[in-house]
């Protein structure tokens, strides 16, 4: 694989609709190494989910270009694995349905599914729960198996949307730790959509803060506290304080910019 799994050169995205034009990301440039953990930050509204989506391919950029895996992303692909906040797993199969699903679409042998999948729900502690349906589990159950899914289908780069937005604070730790030990194990470049300051320095390598529309680049730094990180030490502290009044900037405009257009309807 090339050093730099993700190349993303001067995207903008212009949304359009009938009455407006929205300038939702502008000038977006950067790139991301192999194996780096790296979070996109920022208040609602700053094109996160959007820069997302067209990392997946899922709505690609006005201007700019987006190459992944030494190909220019044209829409989706295997090579690129996505988690939402929304489970998004089919209600009608079990776990282990579930998780065997891209691998038959993939046309994989039954003996290699079967390994797959018992291999990926010890490693997400879903054994015991492979004859479940999605109603049957907790939230973070749900989202374990999410990830399941994704592991199975073994892309290098895994696009994380607020995966874990949806959960209570004990359980979002539980599962920032599990995925942390499998980015260790399994060395997947991550790009992980959170508006948590916390969350972000907890398991990122790289932050990168973005602006509120349009979303451009405001700040990209590197965390260099060591693993595990306790987000009670000071340095964790003074970092979370530093970022903490770079979104509040964002959050600000973002209100203006709510107020200005309540004005003008
Ligand atoms: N399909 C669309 N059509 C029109 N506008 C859109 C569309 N998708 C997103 N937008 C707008 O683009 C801007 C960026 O949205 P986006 O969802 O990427 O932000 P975000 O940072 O992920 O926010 P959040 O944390 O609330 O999801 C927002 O103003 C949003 O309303």
């Amino acid at each position: 694989m090339s050093a730099s799994p993700i190349s993303i050169r001067g995207v903008s995205k212009v949304f359009r609709t009938d009455e407006r034009e929205l300038a939702a990301l502008d000038g977006i440039d950067f790139e991301i190494p192999s194996g780096q953990f790296t979070s996109l930050l920022g208040p609602s509204g700053c094109g996160k989910s959007t820069l997302l989506n067209a990392v997946a391919g899922f709505a690609l950029p006005t201007s700019g270009s987006i190459v992944a895996n030494g190909t220019e992303v044209t829409g989706p692909g295997p090579g690129r694995g996505m988690v939402f906040q929304e489970y998004a797993l089919f209600p009608w199969m079990t776990v282990e349905q579930n998780v065997a699903f891209g691998l038959e679409i993939k046309g994989a042998g039954k003996g290699a599914i079967e390994d797959t999948v018992r291999q990926l729900l010890g490693m997400l502690s879903l054994s015991d729960f492979r004859k479940r349906y999605p109603k049957d589990l907790s939230g973070g159950m749900r989202q374990r198996v999410a990830i399941a899914r994704v592991l199975a289908l073994d892309s290098p780069i895994m696009l994380m949307d607020e995966p874990f937005g949806a959960l209570d604070a004990l359980t979002r730790r539980n599962l920032q730790d599990e995925l942390l030990r499998i980015w260790a194990e399994l060395k997947k470049t991550i790009i992980f959509v959170t508006h948590s300051i916390e969350e972000a320095i907890y398991l990122a390598d790289r932050i990168v803060v973005m602006t509120y529309r349009p979303g451009t680049v405001k700040r990209d730094l590197m965390v260099e506290l060591p693993r595990p990180r306790d987000p009670s030490a000071p340095e964790f502290n003074a970092l979370k304080r530093e970022l903490g009044q770079l979104v509040m900037e964002e959050q600000q405009r973002h209100h203006t910019d709510e107020l200005r257009l309540a004005a003008i309807d």
